[in-house]
């Protein structure tokens, strides 16, 4: 394996990916696994890499966001690969463009299998790309993901925070759930706090988990959890729906998604 890592490190580096850190335990095999998804997905005739950067620590690796340093780590919960890294940018009174988070988006490569290969497995990744029913249904099975945000911006309030979800959250149960799920929407919003401190690297954590169950973390601690596949839905189509806050990001996460179902 040592020869595999190092000649995909050497690949890497040739095609202007930063390596920081040599692997020091090479006996996890879903590690490998996580290592030869993140170099299969490498596109070497784009102009730019499909991450800003990947570094190996001793028992994981992490990709890093080009523009804010912000590190992702390659495998969340034992289970769940890193699929694509964006950055959520927001206009402050329609004047300036501020990056507020960088964002990874993960899914559990068992779920994707179990759930969407018999549907998908026989076709190539070029024809699962932009395939809007492929994506429905990975919104739609009950597959487990994950979007982590790292905050990059300094003076962000849970206020904010609060007022962002209910704008964007809030547009999606409508689009998705029509205008009956302003409960829902308050449920939600009310994990966000007063108490909770949101300073520049704090890392807050949407999971999906089995049974549709959209789960909180702020900083590693568990803020709630609520049981509601158009919540789950609603959040995912942040980042891979129809009108994403990063295109190019969105589009790295669906080819990564349509690669899960090769292996
Ligand atoms: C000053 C801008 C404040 C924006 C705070 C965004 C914090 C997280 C919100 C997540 C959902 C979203 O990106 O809309």
């Amino acid at each position: 394996m040592a020869g595999s890592v190092a000649a995909a490190v050497g690949v890497g580096i040739g095609m202007g990916l930063a390596i920081s850190h040599k692997i020091k335990n090479q006996k996890d095999p879903f590690l490998q696994n996580a290592l030869d998804f993140f170099f299969s997905n490498y596109r070497p005739n784009c102009s730019s890499p499909m991450w800003g950067s990947l570094s190996l620590a001793d028992n994981t690796t992490e990709a890093v966001e080009s523009k804010t340093g912000a590190s992702f780590p390659s495998v969340l919960s034992d289970t769940q690969q890193l699929l694509g890294i964006g950055l959520r940018k927001k206009s402050i009174l329609g004047l300036k463009n501020i990056d507020v988070y960088a964002f990874g988006v993960y899914a559990d490569y068992t779920d994707m299998k179990n759930s969407l290969s018999e549907k998908y497995g026989q076709f190539s990744v070029s024809e699962l790309k932009q395939n809007k029913e492929f994506l429905e249904d990975v919104l739609e099975k009950d597959i487990r993901m994950t979007v982590r945000l790292q905050i990059v911006y300094g003076r962000l309030s849970i206020r904010s925070v609060r007022s962002a979800f209910e704008e964007s959250v809030g547009s999606r149960l409508q689009k998705f759930g029509g205008p009956d799920n302003k409960e829902l929407l308050q449920r939600f919003t009310s994990l966000f706090k007063d108490e909770y401190k949101i300073p520049r690297g704090s890392v807050i954590e949407l999971s999906k988990e089995q049974g549709h169950v959209l789960c909180t973390k702020i900083d590693g601690n568990d803020v709630g959890c609520i049981q509601s596949k158009l919540l789950c839905w609603s959040i995912l189509d942040l980042y891979i729906g129809e009108d994403p806050f990063d295109v190019k990001a969105k589009e790295e996460i669906e080819l990564s998604l349509a690669s899960l179902l090769q292996n």
